[in-house]
Formats: C-alpha cells, sequence, structure tokens
C-alpha cells in the first residue's frame, strides 16, 4: 500500500513536520513519499495511493494559498475515496492552525475523502482536527514532533485497516 503526504513550505517547518509524519508511517511497514507544491508531483504515484495527508502553514489564520490553489485546480489525481489527513504548522496557539485544517477538511470532503485524525478515539495523545507544530512558542516545535510521527503512525494503521 502507497501514502502520500502534499503540502506547501516556505521556511522549510511544514517539510520538517511533513517528515516526521513519514516517519510514523514508515514504522508500520507502508510505503509513503513527500510532495512540496514547489516541485513537480508525481502523478502515477498520488493516483495509486490508498491515502493523502496534506500540510499547510498557516497565513492570516488560514491554510495557505498554494495549498488552496491545488487542490481547487488539479484535475489528474483522484482524491475520492482515498483516506485523507491535514495537517499545520503555525506561530502561535491562538493563530488559527485549526481553522487552516478546517478549511482544508471541507474540501478534503467536497472531493469525496474519506477524512481521518484519530480524535480523541485513541485517547493520548489527542489529535483532534489534525497534528499542529507551534515555531514560534517556547521548544513546542520540536517537542510536537513526536506527535506527528504518532499520528503517521495512526493515518497508517487506518489506512492498512480499510484498504
Ligand atoms: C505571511 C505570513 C503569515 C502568517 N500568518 C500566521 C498566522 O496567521 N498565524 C500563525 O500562527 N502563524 C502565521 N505565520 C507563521 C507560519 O505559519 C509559520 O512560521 C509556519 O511554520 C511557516 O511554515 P514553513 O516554514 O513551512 O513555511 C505566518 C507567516 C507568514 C510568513
Amino acid at each position: 500500500m502507497k501514502l502520500g503526504i502534499i503540502y506547501y513550505t516556505h521556511g522549510g517547518h511544514t517539510h520538517e513536520m511533513a517528515e516526521c509524519i513519514a516517519e510514523g508511517i514508515q514504522s508500520k511497514d507502508v510505503e509513503v513519499r513527500l510532495f512540496s507544491l514547489n516541485e513537480q508531483l508525481d502523478e502515477n504515484y498520488l493516483n495509486e495511493c490508498a491515502g493523502i495527508i496534506f500540510g499547510t502553514p498557516t497565513y492570516v489564520a488560514t491554510s495557505h494559498w498554494r495549498v488552496i490553489e491545488w487542490l481547487t485546480k488539479d484535475r489528474t489525481i483522484k482524491l475520492g475515496g482515498k483516506l485523507g489527513g491535514c495537517f499545520a504548522t503555525a506561530h502561535y496557539a491562538q493563530g488559527g492552525s485549526d481553522s487552516a485544517i478546517m478549511s482544508l477538511v471541507g474540501i478534503l470532503v467536497t472531493k469525496g475523502m474519506l477524512v481521518y485524525s484519530g480524535g480523541s478515539a485513541l485517547g493520548k495523545p489527542f489529535i483532534h482536527h489534525g497534528p499542529v507544530a507551534l515555531d514560534a512558542v517556547g521548544n513546542h516545535f520540536e517537542e510536537s514532533k513526536e506527535l506527528f510521527k504518532t499520528f503517521g503512525q495512526r493515518f497508517a494503521d487506518k489506512a492498512l485497516e480499510l484498504f
């Protein structure tokens, strides 16, 4: 089974957290590849994926326009029926990362994806809408890496169960 992670990054934080999710997925012996929207995507690989996770930096309390643009315009990669998930990076807890994630969740649902985060159903650590890492709050960015890995593990477990 194949999984993909599509994200936009300007400063590298969102890429770094995507790598942590990938580490969690790989720990379940599931193949995963990362795709930055700054580069050409591998359509064939992504069309073969059972699930795709989307990552965004928080910009003005919502997701980055490059992620929305891709989700709005792309017609080459089929999303319907795949497992979907979202994560965000941000400066501050009150900076709108939840809105960023939820703006993507709405699009994924519209595209027919089965959106999954694990929610509170799997107990601690609780990951409600999707994992968030804050780069301007103490050591939160580094401390979040284990949480992102856990999200990857949970997402892979669900994909293995479903597909
Ligand atoms: C133009 C701009 C707007 C931003 N807006 C917000 C915001 O509204 N809330 C927030 O918490 N962080 C905001 N940030 C911080 C970024 O979300 C954060 O630094 C993120 O980790 C950057 O990701 P990247 O390194 O992958 O590009 C903003 C950053 C920039 C450059």
